[in-house]
């Protein structure tokens, strides 16, 4: 025996697929992120596939113990797909993983039984997992092309590669005139390669799970939970890519700052609770974020503050801000405790694009214009 014949290949891809595995549980219960468990199970699959081998050889011998580690590949491959589709949000057909892997097992077990060339069976079996692969090496491609991160782009690359050597290994241990030693090698250069990528994916889910992570906590950072608004934080980053982007001032239309105070909104908490008020400031936002345009920002700037900038107000500078009060003043707000009525006074600036100084500027003619709007009685909307 050679240092890297079959039996010894299989042991080391019987402990990297068990380090991965545990590497993926571990993310999987500290990060609680769909998709890891499938993973370790994917892996977990693999490594009892091996593990196993030794007691069917012992039982029943060596030719009983290759169909499930062959079995043991497919499983992987469509755990691996159904995790990449759990990552993703989409739905898994368990129906279909327990179709392909019951209609592969019962080929590899009949083969078995009716004395034939196990060859088949591996090749078989490595054919659907490359297809599984592929499939999840394509879902990943899509994520990465709609705007997903690099971590997908990543994945996909990985787990094409994983595709492509499981096709190719499929295709090289075809038992299509050649010599089982031929046969053999063929198959462990291919089982090599089948290693390296083990280790390969477990880096690229590690990646991928740290990379959707750090999305989350930027997403947390920008953005205001009660409402779904950008924060204060959210909004000033956003409007300072806006304000960088390569358009010549002139060009641009004038924008609106408008800042809204709910009134009184201390005596809708005082009257129908903290929760009610809370349904209310959701309800205030979703129809702020309705009436705006795709380029406009609305964020919640402080309790019961919004803020909204409308990038293109253009000629109709002039109309926003009655257009905004009547958002939230239209209709009362449907509640636990029925129908609330809320009004809000609105400060609102509006000018041209010259720079951060002059957004400042706006903002602080906008609140002076909210205090003369709140002075005057509330429910209404002064042009600073
Ligand atoms: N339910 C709820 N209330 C909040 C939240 N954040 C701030 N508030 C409440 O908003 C109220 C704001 O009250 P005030 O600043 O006195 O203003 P107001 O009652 O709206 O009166 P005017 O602004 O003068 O019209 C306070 O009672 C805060 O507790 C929140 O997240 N949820």
């Amino acid at each position: 025996m050679g240092p890297l014949d079959t039996d010894t290949l299989l042991s080391v891809y019987l402990a990297l697929s068990g380090l991965t595995a545990l590497f993926t549980l571990a993310g999987g219960w500290t990060t609680r992120k769909p998709g890891l468990w499938l993973w370790s199970g994917a892996f977990m699959a693999s490594l009892l596939s091996q593990a196993i081998r030794p007691e069917i050889t012992e039982l029943w011998g060596v030719q009983a113990s290759k169909p499930p580690g062959h079995l043991g590949g497919v499983l992987q491959a469509l755990l691996v797909l159904a995790g990449m589709r759990a990552f993703l949000g989409l739905r898994i057909s368990w129906l279909g993983i327990a179709a392909v892997f019951a209609a592969v097992a019962v080929f590899s077990f009949t083969l078995l039984a009716t004395g034939q060339t196990l060859w088949w069976s591996l090749s078989v079996t490595q054919a659907v997992a490359g297809l599984a692969m592929a499939r999840a090496a394509w879902l990943a491609w899509q994520a990465r092309r709609s705007g997903g991160s690099g971590a997908l782009g990543l994945m996909g690359a990985v787990l094409g590669a994983a595709a492509l050597v499981a096709l190719a290994r499929a295709v090289s241990v075809l038992p299509i005139g050649m010599s089982t030693a031929r046969l053999n090698v063929a198959n462990e250069h291919w089982l090599m390669a089948t290693l390296l990528l083990v280790v390969a994916e477990g880096f690229a889910m590690l990646v991928l799970v740290n990379s959707s992570l750090r999305d989350e906590l930027a997403k947390l950072a920008d953005f205001d939970p009660l409402t779904g608004l950008l924060n204060r934080r959210g909004l000033r980053s956003r409007l300072e890519r806006i304000m960088q982007a390569p358009i010549p001032q002139h060009a641009r239309p004038d924008m609106a700052v408008a800042v809204l105070d709910l009134d009184e909104f201390k005596g809708i908490n005082d009257r129908f609770g903290h929760q009610v008020g809370d349904e209310v400031l959701a309800e205030v936002a979703r129809r702020l974020h309705a009436g705006s345009g795709p380029g406009d920002l609305v964020a919640r700037t402080g309790g019961e503050e919004f803020m909204l900038i409308w990038t293109a107000a253009g000629s109709q500078a002039g109309t926003v801000g009655e257009q905004i009060r009547a958002l939230v003043a239209g209709s009362p707000v449907p509640s636990q405790v029925g129908d609330v009525g809320v009004t809000t006074s609105v400060g609102i600036a509006t000018g041209p694009w010259q720079g951060n100084e002059s957004f400042e500027g706006l903002v602080r003619r906008a609140d002076h214009a909210l205090y003369a709007a709140k002075r005057g009685g509330r429910n209404r909307v002064v042009q600073g």
